[in-house]
């Protein structure tokens, strides 16, 4: 039987996860409960999971950890200095104002948002400081940086395609890690992606767009997330690769985001923030 006793005691900043049960909750929660610079104070889950009012160590098959899993984020969230939540917009919404009604710091990983939900978060983020991305790793944030570079000293003539590739059970197209891509590459030509972006390709669509970005996705088996930034010139094609072979790379990150963010006044920041790459 696993051993999900909390390593931490004492005064370190209490961590809420949301969406408990899931591929990123589950990640989180050993992870934080291995911590020695965290505490684990609630789980959270969705109303009617089957994982409400159980101890959250005996729901993921190990020893109880005293931890009840709970659908009342208000209560939950309450006794939060920080909550990572990688669940689904219209939660993250949710969970964003009762967050910054409890002035901790929320870590948002949560993608597919649309501009009215994040039009929510920066409401929010006005009164507690609101750290989000599409990725948390290392890799993908240097990745971001590499790209703008790369789109920058690169001339139209080098037509720039994102390609993704993540597991069958992923919800949302492109991933939001190909939209980080995307949008950096757009910055290193000086534009917005929303003017470059080129719709999915199906059918006579004609040829190619000079200077829009292209994306596609994989969707298939257990794969936890790949990109290719490809710069296609003539003769030539420049390829930029992250490969995540572990989600632990992005609960690394979204854990030292909600440290990073303890002494951090109200607003909106990223990853690139909290890893000193601005
Ligand atoms: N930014 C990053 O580095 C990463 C972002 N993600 C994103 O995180 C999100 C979750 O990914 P997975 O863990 O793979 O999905 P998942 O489907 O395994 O987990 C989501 C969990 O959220 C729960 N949930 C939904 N609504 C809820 C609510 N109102 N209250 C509490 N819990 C609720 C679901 O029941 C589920 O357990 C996706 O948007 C994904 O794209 C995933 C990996 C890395
Ligand atoms: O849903 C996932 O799994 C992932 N989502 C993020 C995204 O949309 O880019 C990050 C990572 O690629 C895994």
């Amino acid at each position: 039987m696993s051993d999900f006793q909390q390593t931490a005691t004492g005064d370190l900043p209490g961590i809420v996860v949301t969406g408990a049960s899931g591929r990123m909750g589950q990640m989180l929660i050993r992870l934080i409960l291995d911590s020695d610079q965290a505490r684990l104070v609630g789980a959270l889950e969705r109303p009617g999971h089957a994982w409400i009012g159980r101890d959250l160590g005996e729901a993921m098959g190990g020893a109880a950890c005293g931890v009840p899993v709970s659908d009342d984020a208000v209560a939950v969230i309450a006794q939060a200095q920080a909550v990572i939540d990688f669940t689904a917009p219209a939660a993250t919404v949710a969970f964003a104002e009762l967050t910054a009604q409890a002035r901790a710091v929320h870590v948002i990983g949560t993608t597919g948002l649309e501009p009215a939900d994040l039009a929510r978060l920066a409401a929010a983020a006005r009164h507690a400081p609101i750290i989000r991305a599409g990725n948390m790793s290392l890799g993908v944030n240097l990745l971001v940086g590499l790209t703008r570079k790369v789109a920058a000293a690169l001339g139209e003539d080098w037509d720039i395609e994102v390609v993704e590739a993540h597991h069958r059970m992923k919800v949302d197209a492109p991933s939001g890690t190909a939209l980080m891509l995307g949008e950096a590459a757009a910055e290193g030509r000086g534009a917005q992606l929303a003017d470059l972006r080129t719709p999915a390709r199906e059918g006579i669509t004609g040829a190619r767009t000079a200077g829009s970005i292209g994306f596609s996705a994989i969707r298939g088996g257990d794969i936890v997330g790949e990109h290719d930034v490809i710069f296609a010139g003539t003769g030539e094609r420049l390829i930029l690769r992250h490969v995540a072979t572990d989600r632990a790379i992005f609960a690394r990150g979204a854990i030292r985001a909600a440290l990073w963010g303890q002494d951090k006044g109200p607003g909106e920041y990223d990853m690139a923030d909290v890893l000193g790459l601005s």
